[in-house]
């Protein structure tokens, strides 16, 4: 039969390099790896043969075995689940799939250390999968036939860069992973501590997971699934280790909920939040990966439907005892019982995250959960109807009260005597924000502002549009009403320029820049900077529009601001005294059209004719130097 040598993907190579050489102290976790494909592999088997039962029919019993040989010095793992065919194994086994692989990977670029010693750490951490058989193996061969097919491969490698791919004869349906163990690793041929490894890590495995050959093989775990035990029966580590592997995750969950709703409908939940934010979190796609198991059978980890898409954070499984087995990926959705276990979950999702989030004690702890999540749940504002009064009650914003997180019930208990709408203000990111000269009468005042960095909140908040009879309000949209709020003035108002020259120079102004802007007025918010930019009251704000430009859902020219001026800042005061009477000159045109594009330059929008700017801004600068 013809060998084929192929070549392992770049990142495939230097992954294997750093694994064949770590001295990684917990190198048994390569048995987790193994053990947990080749149950996932026997789950797609029982899956597929809902509908094609002559898959499984000849040998219908699914299980893992590990093998020795001490002789040779190999260690098997052998499932009879769906199997690999060629395709298979060079898509599976050549290159990086899978998503914790390509983390690991991407967080060594950040972290050689030279010694090795970090990265060796990262692989206990994240776990690498297939790839980890090269921890304790020099040469590995695995032997596959896939479910429904004739023919048999044997792929090989040791490791170094290529693979050999060639047919197999008499192959049993399934797959044999053996490793050929590194000298010094004979502590894999040993029953008793390949016993212990199991346990350890792979004890929640709901098929059994057998040492030896033949039917009085001894099973080495519980072989129960684990969300089928009881909570008394479940140790805190057994949680965390059913979380690692059906997550396919290696931080620790925040949250484990495990509760089995009765009642007209009967299904088992064991749901995780994560403590870090998984990496297609934001994936347009916006799917979950929640397990749909239908009497303990594996059915699907994309039921859509299943798990609303702002909770798709989610991590575990649902197992529904009234599903009908055989129904289809594609039925699912249409199910009414579906729809009735989304409810169900949904519910107790949000009760779970309401008592978390009420727990003032360990604030910092739902902080955490919101700084990795509060970006996704937000979407449910606008999506979730029933729930909203609940989501806003989960909300926590940066203000510009300080660091802490705060929510809107602590921001509405210390609005200012006044104020009756909660102000907010958006942009990319706190550092520009807290910069913006809107804020700056609102900070004289003391109004705390909310501070908005996630491009959802330009979507829920004008479809929620009020908070307990407060709406929500831009310091950057429409007037600024600060004059009937009751603050804490902090320092003496400035002597502002007399009314008659501002109404000359807010004349001149207008005139100069005519169709630029949409008005020139005198500010309210602003007191330490000389100009701003804000939007009309029915305009789109300019953060939102900036955004959907950037999307490209928005063409066309952008739409007109009004420009706010200081009158108590000096340059607008001699600006004043100028305009008096006197008309345009070109020395104000100028400066009319300087103090625009410095507007515009800090509200971070790009000039439309730089080179004017900077032809004035010179000759502005060239006649200050006189
Ligand atoms: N025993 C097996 N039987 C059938 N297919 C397997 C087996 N082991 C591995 N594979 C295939 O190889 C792929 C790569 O395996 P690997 O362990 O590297 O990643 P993975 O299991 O997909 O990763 P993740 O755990 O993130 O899903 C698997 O997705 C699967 O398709």
């Amino acid at each position: 039969m013809t060998e084929e040598r192929l070549s392992f993907q770049a990142e495939v190579s230097r992954l294997l390099d750093i694994v064949a050489h770590s001295l990684y102290s917990e190198k048994e976790v390569f048995l987790r790896e193994l053990v947990s494909n080749a149950s996932d592999a026997c789950d797609r088997l029982r899956y597929a043969a809902l509908t094609q039962p002559e898959l499984s029919a000849e040998d219908p019993n699914l299980k893992v075995r590990l093998l020795v040989d001490k002789d040779a010095r190999t260690l098997t793992v052998a499932d009879n689940g769906i199997g690999m065919n060629r395709e298979d194994l060079v898509e599976n086994l050549g290159t990086i799939a899978r998503s914790g692989t390509a983390a690991f990977m991407k967080s060594l670029e950040g972290a050689e250390t030279g010694d090795g010693k970090k990265d060796v750490n990262l692989i206990g951490q994240f776990g690498v999968g297939f790839y980890s058989a090269f921890m304790a193996a020099d040469t590995v061969t695995v032997l596959t036939r896939k479910a429904g097919e004739a023919t048999g491969w044997r792929w090989e490698s040791d490791g170094k860069g290529e693979f050999t791919i060639s047919e197999a004869d008499g192959l049993p349906r399934g797959t044999k992973i053996v490793l050929h163990l590194r000298a010094g690793d004979d502590e894999y041929l040993d029953e008793d501590r390949l016993g212990g490894i199991v346990r350890k890590y792979s004890d929640h495995i709901a098929i059994p997971i057998l040492f030896g050959e033949g039917e009085d093989a001894k099973a080495l775990n519980s072989a129960s699934a684990l969300w089928t035990r009881s909570k008394s029966e479940i140790t805190a580590d057994q949680y965390k280790e059913f979380y690692h592997h059906v997550g396919h995750a290696f931080d620790d969950p925040w949250l484990t909920l495990h509760w089995r709703a009765e009642g007209a409908l009967e299904y088992t939940n064991l749901l995780y939040v994560p403590s870090t934010k998984p990496f297609d979190l934001f994936d347009p796609k916006r799917a979950h990966r929640v397990k749909l198991y239908v009497k303990r059978v594996f059915i699907t980890d994309s039921a859509e439907g299943l798990i609303p898409p702002y909770l798709r954070f989610l991590r575990g499984v649902v197992d529904s005892e009234d599903l009908p087995l055989n129904i289809s990926r594609e039925m699912l959705q249409h199910n009414p019982m579906l729809a009735k276990i989304k409810a169900g979950i949904t519910r107790r999702v949000l009760s779970e995250l309401s008592k978390k989030a009420k727990d003032s004690e360990n604030a910092a702890e739902y902080d955490s959960f919101w700084e990795n999540f509060g970006a996704v749940l937000k979407e449910g504002l606008y999506e979730d109807y029933e729930h909203r009064d609940e989501l806003l009650k989960l909300l926590r914003f940066r203000t510009t009260a300080g660091e802490d997180l705060v929510s809107l019930e602590q921001y509405v208990a210390r609005m200012k005597e006044g104020q009756d709408a909660i102000y907010t203000i958006s942009g990319d990111d706190l550092d520009t924000l807290l910069r913006s000269p809107q804020l700056e009468g609102f900070k004289a005042k003391g109004v705390e502002v909310l501070l908005l960095t996630d491009p959802v909140d330009e979507f829920w908040m004008p479809s929620v549009g009020v908070y307990e009879g407060k709406p929500f309000k831009s310091v950057t949209r429409g007037g600024a009403d600060l004059g009937k709020i009751k603050g804490e003035e902090t320092e003496k108002p400035e002597e502002k320029a007399p009314e008659g020259e501002l109404t000359d120079l807010l004349a001149l102004l207008k005139l100069t820049l005519s169709d630029a802007v949409k008005d020139v007025r005198k500010s309210e918010r602003l007191t330490d900077s000389a100009v701003c930019l804000v939007a009309d009251d029915n305009d789109m704000d300019m953060h939102l529009e900036r955004l959907l430009k950037q999307h490209k859902q928005l063409n066309g020219e952008a739409g007109k601001r009004i420009l706010e001026i200081n009158p108590s800042h000096a340059l607008i005061k001699r600006l004043a005294e100028r305009a008096k009477g006197s008309g345009a000159t070109d020395a104000l045109e100028d400066a009319a059209w300087l103090l625009l594009d410095q507007a515009r330059i800090v509200e971070g929008e790009a000039l439309p004719d730089p080179a004017a700017f900077a032809r004035r801004l010179a000759s502005a600068m060239e006649k200050g130097l006189a």
